[in-house]
């Protein structure tokens, strides 16, 4: 018996009023994301990618079609806490130690103290930050942010968790390194992904499956389902299988334009 996906995306709309008239920014989507899978979304800016993690996350509400989260509607997953969500900016706040920024979701969804110092500790260690948890942001680069974040959003532990371009303002080097991690917390938490970047070959190494979206009104164009291995050393980039896939994102973006 296979499971039912954990987010179903059918036909969905959405239509943004502003006072410069109607915006329309997702057409016709459908999509379902399995259990376990990495989804990344690409396409040119202004597509709609962030508005579609926006509508799984509730922060938006389609003006057309349907959109479930584990069967649950958008509402009902944010109040389940289905999800962990990681903005593009880490948006840690300053007076909080990284310990305290992580502990913020479980102090608010009143877990004792005791069970929040333990689940901190668990997941600064899963995004290798153990020691770092009496630091403040400030003292931390950048890439050290965005995995605090990213242990903030795992800290109540749900099997989903949402990226919107969250290693965009780093440099490659330090996106290489954070790529690599990222894959081998989900190969070791066995979660759902679905990530928003700009970048193929980010889009490329991290997926399950690559979802190319075209320019406004955002419609997907392509869901491209990786044939490479889940286990991925950074130089897989260098394989004819990755360059391969890489090349059928970029005609995807291409066919976009064009339609
Ligand atoms: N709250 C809003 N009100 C009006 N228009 C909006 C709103 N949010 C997004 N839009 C518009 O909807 C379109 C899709 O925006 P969205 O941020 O989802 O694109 P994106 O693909 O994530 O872009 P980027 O890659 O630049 O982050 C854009 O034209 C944007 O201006």
């Amino acid at each position: 018996m296979t499971a039912s996906p954990v987010i179903q995306a059918s036909h969905l709309d959405l239509t943004f009023q502003t006072a410069d008239g109607p915006v329309h920014a997702l057409k016709d989507v459908s999509l379902d994301i399995e259990k376990g899978s990495f989804v990344s979304f690409i396409g040119p800016s202004g597509c709609g990618k962030t508005t579609f993690l926006r509508c799984i996350a509730a922060l938006e509400h389609p003006t057309g079609g349907s959109l479930t989260v584990n069967g649950m509607t958008p509402d009902e997953a944010r109040r389940a806490r289905a999800y962990g969500y990681v903005f593009q900016a880490a948006g840690l706040y300053p007076w909080r130690t990284i310990g305290r920024n992580v502990a913020l979701p479980l102090e608010i969804m009143g877990y004792s103290k005791a069970e929040q110092a333990e689940r901190v500790k668990q997941v600064l260690e899963l995004v290798e930050l153990s020691g770092f948890e009496k630091k403040f942001p400030w003292q931390l680069s950048g890439g050290m942010q965005q995995r605090a974040s990213i242990a903030r959003a795992l800290a109540f532990d749900a099997d989903l968790l949402l990226m919107d371009e969250p290693f965009g303002a780093l440099d490659e080097i330090v996106r290489d390194h954070l790529n690599e991690e990222l894959l081998k917390l989900w190969a070791k938490t066995e979660k759902t992904i679905g990530f928003v970047t700009h970048s193929i070959p980010e889009a490329v190494y991290l997926s399950t499956h690559i979802v190319v979206m075209s320019p406004r009104p955002g419609r997907i164009t392509d869901v491209i389902v990786s044939p490479l291995p889940k286990e991925r050393p950074l130089d897989i980039r260098d394989t004819p299988e990755f360059i391969e896939v890489a090349h059928r994102v970029r005609e995807g973006l291409r066919a976009g334009y064009e339609e």
